[in-house]
C-alpha cells in the first residue's frame, strides 16, 4: 500500500494558485498596457473665413494615433453671425468681435485640459483675395483684428492667413479623398468641385496631365507612399455671388434705368444701386460712365435667354494650350468621379436636383420650369427662405449647369460622374480638414508600418499561450500529483 505524501497536496495547491495569479496578472497587464486609450482625443480647430461667411470647425482624433490614417473627424461646426470678414474693411475690429461667439462655443466643446495644446488656424479665401487686390492696407487691418481676437483665446493660435486659390483647390481635394479613405488605400481618387461666393475651384488627377503643360496648375503630393500629380485651378470672380455681378454688369453696360433679367422670376422687381453693383474688383473697371444712381432690376424668367447671358461671362476665344476650360485656362481631360460641394450642394439641394442619375436634359427642363415660375408663387412656396437667397436660385442653378458643361466640359455622359455632397462620414466637404491635416503633418508621405496583429488578436494570443504554458506546467508536475483513488479512506 502506498502512503499518502502530505507534502504533495499543498505543493500542488500553491502551484495552482500561483499559476492562476500569474495568468490573471499577465492577461491584465497585457490588456491594460495595450488598451486603446478610449475617450482620449486630441483636437484641432480651423476657421474658414469665406467671402460670404465664416465657419469654425472642430476636429478630433485618438490621442495615441496622431499619425494614423482616416481617423480625424469633424465633431462640431459653428457658423459665425454676420457676413464674411472682408465685409468689415471699414471697421476691422468688428471682424475680430464677430468670431467671439464661436470661440466661446469651441471652449465648451473641447475639454478644458486640452485647450492650450489645441491648434487654432484661420484661413481666408476669395473675399479677402478680392479685398487685398482692392485695398491691401484694409485687408492687413482685417487680418490684424482677427489675429488679435484669436490670440486671446485659450487655444494654441497658429496664425491667420490668405490661402492661394491653388491651396484652396488642393486642400479640398485632400479632404474629399481622405474622408473617402482613398489615399491610404491608393485607390482611384475623386475630383473636387468647390463653388464659393467669390471663387470656384476644380481639382482632379488626370492620366494625361503630368504638370509639364501649364505648371502653375500642378500640385504634387506623396501621401501614404503614393505619388499624386494633381491638376487644380481656382477662378477668381467665378464664385456664384461674383458671377451674378458679372452677368448684371453685362446687362448694365449702357447705364440703363431698368433691365429685364431672364435669370430672375417674372414679377421680380428690386432697385439696385450702381455703386453697390460695381463695388468689386471683378467688375469695377467696367462701371458705365454717366449712369444714373440706381436701376430697376426686373425679372423675366426666360431660361434659354438666361443661359445665353450666363454663357457670355465666359471667354472661349483664346487657348494657347492643347485644351482649355475657359478664359484661356488650361484643363486636361476630365477623369474619374467628382464630388461637388459648398454652394454646388446648397443650390442643387434647394432645387431638388442633387440626383445626378436624372438625365442632364431633364435637369435643364426642370430648372427652366422653376425659372419661369412667377416670383409671387415662389415666395408663397418658400415663406421661410430669405428673399435675397430665394431670388437667386434660378440664376445660381443656371450658372452651375453652365459652369459644369460649357466651362469645364462635362457632357450628358460624364454628368452622372458628379455627386453633389455636403458631408462625407459626418465631416463637411471643404478645404479646412485638408489644410489642418497638412499643417499638423497628419498625412505621412510613406505608408505607416501596420502592427503585426490588431489589439484583440494580440490579447487572444497572449492568453492562449499563457493557458497552454500553465497546462504544461501542471502536467510536468504529474509525478507529484496525489493519487486520491488509491488512498485508504480514513473515517
Ligand atoms: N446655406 C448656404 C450657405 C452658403 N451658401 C453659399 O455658398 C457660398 C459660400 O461661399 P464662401 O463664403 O465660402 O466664399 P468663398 O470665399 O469660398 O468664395 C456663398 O455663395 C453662399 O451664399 C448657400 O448658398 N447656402
Ligand atoms: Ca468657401
Amino acid at each position: 500500500m502506498k502512503e499518502k505524501n502530505p507534502w504533495h497536496t499543498p505543493v500542488t495547491i500553491i502551484i495552482t494558485v500561483i499559476g492562476v495569479i500569474a495568468i490573471v496578472a499577465l492577461v491584465t497587464v497585457a490588456v491594460l498596457q495595450n488598451r486603446p486609450l478610449t475617450q482620449k482625443y486630441k483636437y484641432g480647430i480651423v476657421l474658414d473665413a469665406g467671402s460670404s461667411h465664416t465657419a469654425l470647425y472642430i476636429y478630433q482624433w485618438p490621442a495615441e494615433k496622431d499619425n494614423n490614417t482616416g481617423r480625424v473627424e469633424q465633431t462640431h461646426s459653428c457658423k459665425v453671425k454676420g457676413p464674411g470678414i472682408s465685409s468689415y474693411a471699414s471697421e476691422p475690429w468688428k471682424a475680430g468681435e464677430s468670431l467671439k461667439d464661436c470661440i466661446e462655443d469651441a471652449k465648451r466643446r473641447v475639454p478644458e485640459k486640452r485647450h492650450d495644446e489645441t491648434p487654432l488656424y484661420l484661413g481666408a479665401t476669395a473675399g479677402m483675395r478680392l479685398l487685398s487686390i482692392e485695398d491691401s492696407s484694409a485687408s492687413n487691418k482685417v487680418f490684424q483684428a482677427v489675429e488679435q481676437s484669436l490670440q486671446k483665446s485659450p487655444f494654441s493660435f497658429q496664425g491667420a492667413r490668405l490661402l492661394s486659390g491653388q491651396e484652396e483647390g488642393a486642400f479640398g481635394w485632400v479632404t474629399v479623398n481622405y474622408l473617402d479613405d482613398r489615399l491610404k488605400q491608393g485607390l482611384e481618387t475623386t475630383g473636387a468641385l468647390d463653388l464659393g461666393g467669390a471663387s470656384t475651384q476644380i481639382s482632379f488627377v488626370s492620366n494625361n496631365y503630368d504638370g509639364s503643360e501649364s505648371p502653375k496648375n500642378s500640385v504634387t503630393f506623396r501621401l501614404y507612399g503614393n505619388d499624386y500629380n494633381l491638376y487644380t485651378n481656382s477662378f477668381l470672380c467665378y464664385g456664384k455671388d461674383q458671377a451674378l455681378r458679372l452677368t448684371l454688369a453685362q446687362q448694365t453696360q449702357s447705364g440703363p434705368r431698368s433691365i429685364l433679367d431672364p435669370c430672375f422670376h417674372p414679377g421680380y422687381n428690386e432697385t439696385v444701386t450702381y455703386s453697390d453693383l460695381y463695388d468689386s474688383p471683378c467688375v469695377s473697371d467696367r462701371k458705365p460712365q454717366g449712369a444714373p444712381v440706381t436701376f430697376t432690376h426686373l425679372g423675366q424668367g426666360n431660361s434659354s435667354q438666361c443661359q445665353d447671358v450666363v454663357k457670355s461671362i465666359f471667354n472661349f476665344t483664346h487657348c494657347r494650350y492643347t485644351q482649355c476650360s475657359f478664359n484661356g485656362v488650361f484643363q486636361p481631360l476630365l477623369q474619374g468621379p467628382f464630388g461637388a460641394f459648398s454652394a454646388y450642394y446648397f443650390v442643387m439641394n434647394f432645387l431638388n436636383l442633387t440626383d445626378t442619375s436624372i438625365p442632364l436634359e431633364v435637369v435643364r427642363k426642370r430648372l427652366s420650369i422653376y425659372c419661369e415660375t412667377p416670383w409671387d408663387q415662389i415666395k408663397q412656396r418658400h415663406p421661410d427662405v430669405k428673399l435675397k437667397y430665394l431670388a437667386e436660385y434660378c440664376f445660381s442653378g443656371t450658372y452651375i449647369l453652365t459652369l459644369l458643361t460649357k466651362g469645364y466640359n462635362f457632357t450628358s455622359e460624364s454628368y452622372p460622374n458628379i455627386k453633389f455632397i455636403k458631408k462625407i462620414k459626418g465631416s463637411d466637404a471643404g478645404w479646412t480638414l485638408g489644410y489642418m491635416l497638412n499643417l499638423t503633418n497628419m498625412i505621412p508621405a510613406e505608408a505607416p508600418d501596420s502592427p503585426l496583429l490588431p489589439h484583440s488578436g494580440y490579447v487572444s494570443i497572449v492568453t492562449v499561450i499563457t493557458v497552454l504554458l500553465f497546462v504544461l506546467l501542471i502536467f510536468s508536475l504529474r509525478p507529484f500529483w496525489p493519487r486520491c483513488s488509491k488512498q485508504p479512506q480514513i473515517i
